[in-house]
């Protein structure tokens, strides 16, 4: 099994009304995928590649800062938003049977002017590259969304009626830049990897790798498959509440990263947008099913980080 490469030419961002015939052909693409594997590879969707490198660099420079001056930046130091900051290295488990994962983040989940970023002088230019990131990701998604939500037969609007707070406080999406460091085989503990099992939590994700790689996806036949770095794609993901809204018919498969060989010290980088609903958005499952309860949208995520950050 492979995970697909789909053209999203026709709805890249900025294109504007398109003929129903098309979308619905890009639909027919994406609902396979999103059926059979959970993962598909979007290419054409005016997110270029060297706005992806240019956004990775200056998060590396952020990483390669001494913690002392990261600290500051910590996620949950930040005022009515429990999610943005930085993420110190094996701080988060997203398999929470293992040892804490090898890498570290910086989670933008606010793009309120009040919140704090790392000065000019501590790394110029990082909050508005962050920024401009989070918006573009954020237009394609909601692009995706709408694919969707037709490929389904639904409205057209329907998961978007429930994306409209994306970037404002009452809608927890996070862009997410990854730094996995070097890694030292006498330090690494039993069982610890840089990403441990997991699927997301949301609705979709978008994932962008450096050309490492590395990101692994369990297929439905249970092994593992590798989703190497395609430069100039964006890999999206189902999130496991899209999967509950649709009552099992897109698939958010588990997926993980694992360290590298022994003696290998490279590193590698990853950003992720994490799509989630409007946090108080109810969802129920789309075909009229119940198959899962309604349940509120930010009861869900803060659920889910409670097994990944330990429960208190
Ligand atoms: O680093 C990656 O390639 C993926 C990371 C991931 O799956 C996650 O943070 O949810
Ligand atoms: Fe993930």
């Amino acid at each position: 099994m492979k995970i697909p490469v789909v053209d999203f030419e026709a709805y890249r961002i900025g294109a504007g009304d398109i003929p129903a015939e098309r979308l619905q052909n890009l639909g027919e693409e994406l609902k396979a995928a999103f059926t059979e594997v959970g993962f598909v590879y979007l290419k054409n969707t005016g997110i270029d590649q060297q706005e992806v490198d240019a956004v990775m660099d200056i998060s590396k420079k952020f990483f390669l800062l001494p913690d002392e001056v990261k600290k500051p930046f910590c996620r949950s130091s930040v005022a009515n938003n429990p999610n943005h900051g930085w993420v110190s290295s094996e701080t988060e488990r997203l398999n929470p049977r293992r040892a804490g994962d090898l890498k570290e983040a910086f989670n933008t989940s606010s793009l309120n002017p009040d919140v704090k970023w790392p000065s000019q002088e501590v790394i110029g230019g990082f909050r508005e590259r962050q920024v401009s990131f989070f918006l573009h990701c954020k237009d394609l998604s909601l692009r995706v969304l709408r694919v969707m939500a037709l490929s389904l037969d639904l409205d057209a609007d329907l998961f978007l009626s429930k994306h409209r707070l994306i970037g404002s406080e009452g809608n927890g999406s996070t862009l997410r830049t990854l730094y996995y460091p070097p890694v030292r085989a006498e330090v690494v503990k039993e069982g610890q990897l840089r990403c441990g099992e997991h699927s997301d939590y949301g609705t979709i994700t978008l994932v962008f790798q450096s050309q490492e790689g590395g990101l692994q996806v369990l297929s439905r036949s249970g092994e593992f498959i590798s989703a190497p770095s395609i430069p100039g794609t964006v890999l999206i993901n189902i999130a496991d509440l899209m999967q509950r809204w649709t009552g099992d018919i897109f698939i958010s498969a588990i997926h993980r990263v694992l360290l590298p060989p022994p003696g290998d010290l490279s590193t590698r980088q990853s950003l992720a947008f994490f799509v989630q609903p409007d946090d108080e958005a109810v969802i129920t499952c789309c075909d009229g099913s119940d198959k899962y309860p309604p349940v509120k949208s930010v009861d869900y995520l803060m659920d889910r980080f409670r097994d990944s950050y330990g429960r208190k």
